[in-house]
């Protein structure tokens, strides 16, 4: 039977890739490119389909940054489909990236290199802004947008009959200090991307727990350091051409750095492959590349507690009952 995969942010990077995979690697998927932008998406289906004819590839319009839009979309979802059976969380930013060079020289000679590496943590910022519905814009496209789409679609995902499974795209960048349950959007703090990838391991952990009798299980990613889009808004284009030799180095040192989106995308097809209830709801599951450019997931525990994920999920209901009410 076709099984029904919705990727948010399928029109580049990883979340690409990954349909790519799907397509190559598996047969009988039904694929859904939620996309903002249709120009890209119909642009991602033409490659898709001219690698892969008669490939079953919708379309659908969603904007997870805006409230309106993911209610509009989570409608047609409704409309058109009767289950889905694989809902990948996958759109994401990272605006106005600063790199912090001193922090990174230091690291470069500090015995925390390979971490510094592997996580960015100290070297990277952004500047972050508040969008029309009146909420941080990361916070809104890569935490709550998607909440409020998961939410919207549990008739699909929860049936009595089958099993569905939400995948976020974490990051290595989550981090605990960077995110406060006094400000879940991070108004205050400059790394609004590593605040916003933590919370979605907190609120994975709590779907789990609120949703696994239900049928919906979640699982998270790290699809490790990844040439795409997004990091090439962090160094201009040019440099990371010049620093890729170094980058390949990197991979003897940390299989961390997967470097291709079709690489990264390795942990979020592998889940694919799994059954949901064999999972573990506090674990990360990480792309990773050898030196010997060979791929593998491998699932590493996450810094999450209970009560932290539990308080985060009621207080992201009750931003959705106040944005509802604004509507
Ligand atoms: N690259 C890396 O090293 C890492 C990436 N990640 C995560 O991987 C995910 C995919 O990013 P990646 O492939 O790297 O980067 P890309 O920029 O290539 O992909 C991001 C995708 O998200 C889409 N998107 C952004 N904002 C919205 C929105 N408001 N509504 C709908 N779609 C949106 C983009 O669409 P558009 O083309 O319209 O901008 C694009 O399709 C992100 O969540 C990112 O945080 C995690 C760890 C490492
Ligand atoms: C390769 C080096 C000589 C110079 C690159 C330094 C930094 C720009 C990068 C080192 C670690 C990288 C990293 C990311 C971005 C680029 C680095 C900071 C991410 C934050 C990208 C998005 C993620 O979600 C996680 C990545 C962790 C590692």
């Amino acid at each position: 039977m076709e099984r029904l995969v919705i990727v948010t942010g399928a029109n580049s990077g990883i979340g690409l890739a990954l349909c790519e995979r799907l397509l190559t690697e598996d047969t009988g998927v039904h694929l859904c490119l939620a996309c903002r932008n249709m120009q890209r998406a119909e642009a991602a289906r033409s490659a898709l389909q001219a690698s892969h004819p008669g490939a079953h590839v919708d379309l659908l319009q969603l904007d997870v940054g805006s409230v309106q839009s993911v209610l509009t979309a989570a409608q047609e979802l409704r409309a058109r489909y009767s289950k889905v059976d694989f809902l990948y969380l996958n759109a994401g930013i990272m605006p106005n990236p600063q790199v912090d060079f001193k922090a990174l020289f230091k690291g470069l000679f500090s015995r925390n290199v390979i971490h510094m590496f592997a996580t960015a943590e100290g070297l990277l910022t952004q500047q972050d802004r508040v969008n029309s519905d009146g909420l941080q814009e990361v916070f809104t496209t890569n935490l709550f947008g998607h909440f409020l789409l998961i939410r919207e679609l549990e008739p699909l995902l929860c049936q009595s009959d089958h099993t569905s499974s939400v995948i976020w795209t974490s990051s290595s960048n989550a981090r605990r200090s960077a995110f406060s349950l006094e400000d879940i959007q991070h108004k205050e703090g400059k790394e609004p991307y590593s605040s916003s990838k933590y919370a979605s391991d907190l609120l994975s952990l709590a779907l789990n727990q609120h949703m696994n009798n239900q049928g919906l299980y979640s699982s998270v990613v790290c699809p490790g350091m990844v040439m795409t889009n997004l990091t090439y808004g962090i160094l201009p284009p040019f440099f990371w051409t010049l620093i890729m030799p170094i980058m390949w180095l990197i991979r003897l040192f940390t299989n961390t750095f997967t470097i291709t989106p079709f690489n990264g995308a390795e942990a979020l097809h592998w889940l694919f492959l799994q059954k949901p209830q064999s999972l573990d709801p506090r674990s990360k599951y990480h792309s990773l590349t050898s030196g010997l450019g060979k791929n593998y997931t491998q699932p590493r525990k996450m810094d999450v507690d209970d009560l932290m994920s539990k308080t985060l999920y009621l207080d992201l209901i009750e931003l959705e009952k106040e944005v509802r009410r604004d509507l």
